[in-house]
């Protein structure tokens, strides 16, 4: 399982800061959407030129022109990025229509979508490298948040899936064990007091 940790700050310098202390632990690096918004597709292109090693995932969270926005991403160094998962299957297939031609992928995040498992396949089918089984930042701030309903819903997909909604180290093995592509990690590693320590303790939580 490969181990992608989200950059939600908010400048390319902080940014930089963050992965080049969990880049020697994290497979992806995620610039998260607010950092997008904030900094705009140079962010993208500094992260992936201080890391061409690293697949780089813009969370650019599309939810119309897919192919447009797919298109500019990935001109500026994406490798990965996100399509919603309740936007129409033509803004879906025309990120994918983008990827192609940039040899690069689409990940479809199930944000708010109800039947997660459902959705899964159909936007596999349309061409989604993988699917996110996510609960965003003001879900998981919800009396009685957990992870259970996002596992349960990758194993009934039946897709490749990855996992966002505070994943920590200790919870990341439950992640591995429902079959989980990929684990995705925010606050617990950028929040930490010590970024490298945090994403190695993760790291080291996968088998
Ligand atoms: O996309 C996001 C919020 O919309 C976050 O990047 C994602 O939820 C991972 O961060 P955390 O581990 O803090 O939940």
């Amino acid at each position: 399982m490969r181990l992608q940790f989200a950059m939600d700050t908010l400048t390319t310098e902080s940014a930089l800061d963050l992965a080049a202390k969990a880049a020697p632990y994290v497979d992806i690096l995620e610039l998260g959407t607010p950092l997008i918004k904030s900094e705009g597709l140079a962010v993208i292109t500094a992260v992936k030129a201080a890391h061409p090693d690293k697949t780089v995932f813009a969370d650019l969270k599309t939810m119309d022109a897919g192919e447009l926005e797919a298109d500019i991403a990935f001109a500026a160094g994406a490798d990965l990025v996100t399509v919603l998962g309740v936007a129409g299957d033509s803004t879906i297939a025309g990120a994918v229509t983008a990827a192609t031609k940039h040899g690069k992928g689409v990940v479809v995040d199930l944000i708010g979508v109800s039947d997660k498992a459902a959705r899964a396949r159909e936007v596999v089918a349309l061409g989604a490298v993988f699917v996110e089984m996510h609960a965003g930042l003001d879900e998981q701030a919800e009396d009685g948040y957990s992870l259970d309903a996002l596992l349960a819903a990758g194993k009934a997909a039946e897709v490749p899936f990855s996992v966002a909604g505070g994943v920590s180290a200790d919870s990341v093995e439950a992640v591995q064990q429902a079959g989980a592509d990929v684990a995705v990690a925010g606050s617990a590693i950028y929040s930490a007091s010590d970024v490298a320590a945090a994403a190695a303790a993760i790291r080291a939580a996968i088998r």
